[in-house]
């Protein structure tokens, strides 16, 4: 069988955790860490994009972050909304193409018209394509996927002996991303070894790359490293 050893990742998928501690670490409030985690996606973007990689997906909001107190919540849902209003000159001259993902009708009104405007801002670029996850959770995701499906099962549109893995794919929310769907690399930062309920189909033969450092202090060289380290192994997709 021929060997994966040395391939490049196409898609990596990173769960940007540890910033609130970061925060805690610095003496500082825990909107101190949130910025500090935006203006680090803003980084590693460039970085990853220079590096050649395809698609760069990032986990901002779960479906569960909504039991947050209030005031830490609005401060996220403003996140976007800065990051779009300071960093879209950069996205275009990088040719980087915006994707969103998740639940955005429950978003609110000016955050998810921010997301809509930099997707429609970015569409004719070609380059690598940053794939935020937001309000996203991987469970409602399949959940989702198998009631469209009963939907087309019942007005006929489907015939339930054709359902096959592709089918559950193609009706998930990173459908758009075609044959680059899964990650190849799902580093998570902070030390946590958890997936916290993040592309739990799509990461089914995934390399997992665990960092001790937060999410603020995850570096170029980090993200270089992890790649390194991706490239040494031998993944077997359920082979020998
Ligand atoms: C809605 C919560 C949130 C939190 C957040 N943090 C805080 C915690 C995670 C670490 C990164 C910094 N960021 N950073 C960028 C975005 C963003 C999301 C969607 C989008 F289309 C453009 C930018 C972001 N969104």
């Amino acid at each position: 069988m021929t060997t994966t050893k040395g391939h490049f990742p196409e898609h990596i998928a990173i769960i940007m955790d540890g910033n609130g501690r970061w925060a805690k670490a610095h003496h500082r409030p825990r909107a101190f860490g949130h910025k500090a985690g935006m203006d680090n996606v803003k980084t590693l973007t460039k970085a990853a994009s220079r590096m050649g990689i395809k698609v760069l997906t990032l986990y901002a909001f779960s479906t569960e972050n909504w039991k947050r107190p209030t005031d830490e919540v609005n401060y996220l849902m403003q996140l976007p909304i800065d990051f779009f209003n300071t960093f879209i000159p950069e996205l275009m001259a990088e040719n980087v193409k915006v994707n969103v993902m998740g639940f955005l009708e429950e978003l609110p009104e000016k955050t998810r018209q921010v997301t809509y405007q930099a997707m429609a801002d970015t569409a004719d670029n070609d380059g690598m394509i940053l794939n935020f996850a937001l309000n996203y959770g991987s469970r409602a995701e399949i959940t989702a996927a198998v009631q469209q499906i009963g939907r087309e099962v019942a007005n006929q549109k489907l015939d339930p002996e054709t359902i096959d893995e592709a089918t559950i794919s193609q009706h998930l929310m990173t459908t758009s991303l075609g044959a680059l769907a899964d990650p190849d690399l799902l580093i998570r930062t902070s030390g946590e070894l958890r997936l916290s309920n993040f592309l739990l189909w799509q990461l089914a033969y995934s390399e997992l790359y665990f960092s001790d450092a937060y999410w603020p202090d995850f570096t170029a060289d980090e993200l270089a490293s992890a790649i390194a380290v991706f490239q040494g192994r031998d993944r077997r997709f359920g082979g020998l």
